[in-house]
């Protein structure tokens, strides 16, 4: 069943075409990747389908229901969670806390005890809950990182978008986020992905979009890709520096 379906996506910024008539379809259940050289548009891509940018153009569905138009909270509330490439200290809050807000937020119908078990529970799987206590500021960019995801995660989204997940994190928390997310597909998540490190993420995804100057360069299983000669061109030459 396909759960999240784009359709000719379009996003200029003045003379750039960060994103062009760009068409794909995620099944639910399923870890899809994306990947590109440097500004192929992948982060613009989830800045639109997550309501942070208005496309120019186009449609995003989650389920049917339309996302573009919507505000980034909407957004979030119709089920669709995104993490962010620079992820900014969460100030004033325990590490705990940053987890138990999404899930005690009104609508939810968790008592304060359920959401603090569940923070907890999240915490451990992701290897930060010998920190639930600290401070969210004290974490390093690696547990920040994990705490962000975290944070998407308590919102039980229908999808999931992580934007480079494994950028700076060393291979003990790779490991980590690796169970996590098969557990999340084992689970019938649905989880899209952007990451460089395709050397631990390939062997995870079901399908991949290959992005290239906003467009579609390639589309298919992992293997398909990692044998498609304008994709070895335009990116996979590079995996020697990218992985
Ligand atoms: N807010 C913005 N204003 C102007 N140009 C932008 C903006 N956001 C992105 N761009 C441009 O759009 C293009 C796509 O950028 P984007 O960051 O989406 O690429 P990317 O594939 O995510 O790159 P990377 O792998 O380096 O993160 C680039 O040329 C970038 O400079």
């Amino acid at each position: 069943m396909t759960l999240l379906a784009v359709e000719g996506l379009s996003k200029r910024f003045g003379g750039v075409r960060a994103v062009e008539s760009l068409s794909f379809q995620v099944e639910a259940g399923t870890l899809f990747g994306i990947i590109g050289p440097n500004g192929a548009g992948k982060t613009s891509l989830f800045n639109l389908m997550s309501g942070f940018h208005r496309a120019d153009r186009g449609s995003v569905r989650l389920a049917g229901a339309e996302l573009v138009g919507r505000s980034a909270h909407e957004v979030a509330r119709a089920g669709l969670a995104r993490t962010f490439q620079l992820v900014r200290p969460f100030v004033g809050l325990r590490t705990i806390e940053v987890l138990m807000l999404p899930l005690g937020a009104p609508g939810r119908g968790l008592p304060p005890s359920a959401c603090s078990l569940r923070a907890m529970a999240l915490l451990e799987a992701l290897g930060l809950g010998a920190l639930a206590q600290a401070p969210a500021e004290s974490l390093n960019q690696g547990e920040l990182r994990l705490l962000d995801i975290g944070r998407a995660l308590a919102q039980e989204p229908a999808v999931l978008l992580l934007d480079e997940p494994f950028s700076g994190l060393g291979l003990p928390a790779i490991r980590t986020l690796i169970r996590c997310l098969q557990e999340r597909r084992a689970d019938r998540g649905t989880t899209v992905v952007i990451e460089h490190r395709l050397r631990e993420l390939m062997p995870l995804m079901d399908r991949v979009l290959v992005m290239n100057f906003g467009e579609r360069l390639a589309e298919g299983p992992p293997a398909q890709i990692a044998r498609d000669a304008r994709v070895i061109e335009a990116y996979l030459g590079r995996l020697g520096d990218a992985a």
